[in-house]
């Protein structure tokens, strides 16, 4: 199977001495294409982190992160800008939508800024396929907040990145949305061939997902067996 995100000996620290954090302590992952992979780990294990570094969004101390055949850290931060915009749909906890556009504006977002032509039938087929179609002219805040993380899966997807980033997508959702959004956001990454890499705590959504991979101290520890994990280093 081919690997679209491959990380290697990734180190990042923050600070020195003693009160050194070693956030990402020489992780190796390869991620297959296609696949709905989940990192989770304790609280301050080094998600987030390892999350930015394969969005493109910070440089490691050491090591490398190769997305899509690209080596990252060879790339200015310009590059790097382009890179996020045209290979990578973010979603977040807090959905990240702008208020004063509208669901279609913030749907198309991404794209506009790209500079990339809007395909108005796949537009109509994912607004359809999250069921935002009677609502593209309301704005952010007369949605609900599964109604808002729809609109931020809809606008990652008309990236056509093949690359989703989660990070908690349903933490600020009640156990019954969360349901429906994690269910919608897996079966359209399934229909839409892209690759889902999400952070989360919740152990439900885990189970959802086609691989597991748990974070400890800054390393990433394999599933071996029933609740027995080893690192990969
Ligand atoms: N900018 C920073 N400056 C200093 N320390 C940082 C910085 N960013 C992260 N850290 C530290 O690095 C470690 C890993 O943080 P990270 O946010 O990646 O963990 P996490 O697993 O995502 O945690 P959470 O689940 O709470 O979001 C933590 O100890 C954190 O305090």
């Amino acid at each position: 199977m081919e690997s679209i995100i491959k990380v290697r000996d990734l180190k990042k620290f923050y600070g020195k001495g003693e009160s050194q954090v070693k956030a990402l302590n020489g992780v190796n992952l390869n991620i297959e294409k296609g696949k709905f992979t989940v990192i989770t780990g304790s609280s301050g294990s080094g998600k987030t982190t390892l999350f930015n570094m394969i969005g493109g969004l910070d440089y490691p101390d050491s090591g490398s992160v190769v997305v899509d055949n690209i080596e990252l850290k060879d790339m200015k931060e310009k590059q790097l800008a382009v890179f996020r915009r045209s290979k990578i749909g973010f979603i977040y906890q807090n959905y990240n939508l702008i208020p004063s556009l509208t669901i279609k504006e913030n749907i198309l977002f991404s794209v506009n800024l790209g500079k990339q032509a809007v395909d108005k039938e796949f537009f109509r087929e994912i607004t359809g396929f999250l069921k935002l179609e009677n609502r593209l002219d309301a704005y952010p805040g007369q949605l609900s907040g599964g109604g808002q993380q729809r609109v931020s899966i809809a606008r990652a997807l008309m990236l056509k990145s093949g690359i989703v980033l989660a990070d908690e997508p349903t933490g600020n959702l009640d156990s019954c949305t969360s349901q429906e959004v994690l269910g919608l956001l897996k079966s359209a990454a399934q229909t839409y061939r892209q690759t889902l890499v999400m952070i989360t705590h919740n152990l439900d959504i885990a189970q959802m997902a086609d691989r597991v991979v748990r974070m400890e101290d800054g390393q990433i520890l394999e599933r071996t067996g029933r609740m027995q994990w080893k690192t990969t280093i």
